[in-house]
């Protein structure tokens, strides 16, 4: 479809039905005065007793349990870059109906108004009590760094930047399977990243933990290759510095392996695609338009893999194949954070199932008779209903493992 006439449909979509894309319903009877007596005044004082007396009841007698916030500040909105906390709000709507929709968890929406950390910090550690998680989301670089690590420390329920690791633990899969297609090994693979905000860091710090080399990464932001001799760079730049003798992303990109685009639109051309080495992966992910169009990509070369971050598209590595798994796998356990062992047991998750083969009546929902482990099918599609009982199970047993679980559901 056109994309004017997708925008237009887009807007009616939002608009029809009542405005938005969440609600929120009540769950216990309600019909009678008997039924308001024990939800409202006087009975409400029971649960509101017994968790003053022991918080941990929260969870029995509150939805916060099976409620996580969507929080942002509107600054790196998808592509579209800062356009503030009330402009991200369809964004948000929307990442709170994939949670219900995957994943059966509760998630509303909190825009707040402000660019400063502190006060981002501030205003989130204030409202964590009412949530069992917090999916921080579209929060620009070098500041989403921050504000994670201190939400992270200082509150005792998973909190996870969507944009670093849910978009990490994606791209992770995709690298592990393209890799296993061409049969080449991370740990020799020269990898590009384009950008170097909250999704690039993240996912270049997640090749690291799979095995790739460092003085193999070479990342780009909107000014070129992040080398050493740079004198403007933050101290998360700093960390991917290379000392290669390349300025430009079309040097870079000469026989690499994988390129990765966390950037903005169009700044892929097919010459480059053609310069890097056989059988690349061409991870092109910025939203809603890709570094190159996944056409465009396929054209320049026969042996491309190539992914976007759009549904329209085989490959799609966005980070709703995560999220809501990763979320559901972490309040299952009652998780106190989600660490490094539990984002790689989801990539790992997530490309094992990839390589299985796929229920005849997904691939007839994508309109074909066979969808087979191959370029063209990287990693799940995201309706895959298994997806719930791999990659949250799979979250679930790392937090036990590693020591972050306060409950075990499977033995109590
Ligand atoms: N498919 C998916 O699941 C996901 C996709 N994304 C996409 O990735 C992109 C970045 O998101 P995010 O990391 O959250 O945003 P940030 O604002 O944190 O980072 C954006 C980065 O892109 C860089 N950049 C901008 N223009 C260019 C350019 N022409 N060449 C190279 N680098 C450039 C910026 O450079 P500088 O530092 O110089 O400003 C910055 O480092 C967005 O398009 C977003 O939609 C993000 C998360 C998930
Ligand atoms: C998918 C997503 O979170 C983004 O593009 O920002
Ligand atoms: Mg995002």
């Amino acid at each position: 479809m056109d994309t004017n006439e997708l925008m237009k449909e887009a807007l009616a979509y939002h608009a029809e039905g009542g405005p938005g894309k969440i609600e929120i319903r009540p769950t216990k009877p309600d019909a009678t005065q008997y039924d308001l007596s024990l939800a409202y005044s006087p009975g409400v004082a029971a649960p509101c007793l017994a968790i003053a007396d022991d918080p941990a009841k929260a969870y029995d007698y509150t939805i916060k349990g099976n409620l996580v916030a969507v929080i942002t500040n509107g600054t790196a909105v998808l592509g579209l870059g800062d356009i503030g906390p009330l402009a991200a709000k369809p964004v948000m709507e929307g990442k709170c109906m994939l949670f219900k929709h995957f994943s059966g968890i509760n998630a509303f929406d909190i825009e707040i108004d402000t660019t400063d950390p502190e006060e981002f910090i501030a205003a989130v550690k204030r409202i964590a009590p009412t949530f069992g998680g917090i999916n921080l989301e579209d929060i620009k670089a070098p500041e989403c760094f921050e504000i994670e690590r201190r939400l992270v420390e200082e509150l005792d329920i998973p909190v996870m930047h969507d944009d670093q690791h849910g978009t990490a633990i994606i791209a992770s899969a995709a690298l592990i399977n393209a890799m296993y297609l061409s049969g080449k090994r991370i740990d020799e693979a020269q990898i590009v990243v384009n950008g170097a905000g909250a999704a690039a860091i993240a996912c270049a710090r997640m090749f690291l933990a799979l095995g790739a080399r460092r003085d193999q990464i070479t990342m780009c932001d909107s000014r070129g290759v992040v080398t050493t001799r740079r004198t403007d760079l933050n101290p998360v730049k700093r960390e991917f510095a290379t000392s290669r003798p390349v300025t430009t992303l079309r040097e870079a990109l000469v026989g690499a392996d994988v390129f990765l685009g966390v950037s903005t639109a169009g700044v892929l051309d097919a010459d480059m695609v053609r310069s890097m080495a056989g059988n690349p992966l061409v991870m092109a992910l910025a939203n809603p338009d890709p570094e190159i169009s996944y056409d465009e990509a396929k054209a320049a070369r026969p042996d491309v893999i190539v992914a976007t971050g759009r549904t329209d598209y085989p490959n799609q590595v966005n980070n709703v194949l995560g999220f809501p798994y990763i979320f559901r796998g972490a309040l299952d356990v009652r998780a106190r954070k989600i660490n490094e062992t539990m984002k790689l047991a989801a990539a790992h998750a997530l490309a094992e199932l990839a390589r299985e083969e796929v229920p005849a009546e997904l691939a007839a929902a994508f309109g074909v008779d066979r969808l087979e482990f191959g370029p063209d099918y990287l990693i799940p599609k995201l309706t895959d209903p298994r997806l719930l009982g791999r990659v949250a199970p799979a979250v679930a047993r790392a937090a036990v493992e590693s020591g972050v679980a306060q409950r075990r559901p499977d033995i109590e």
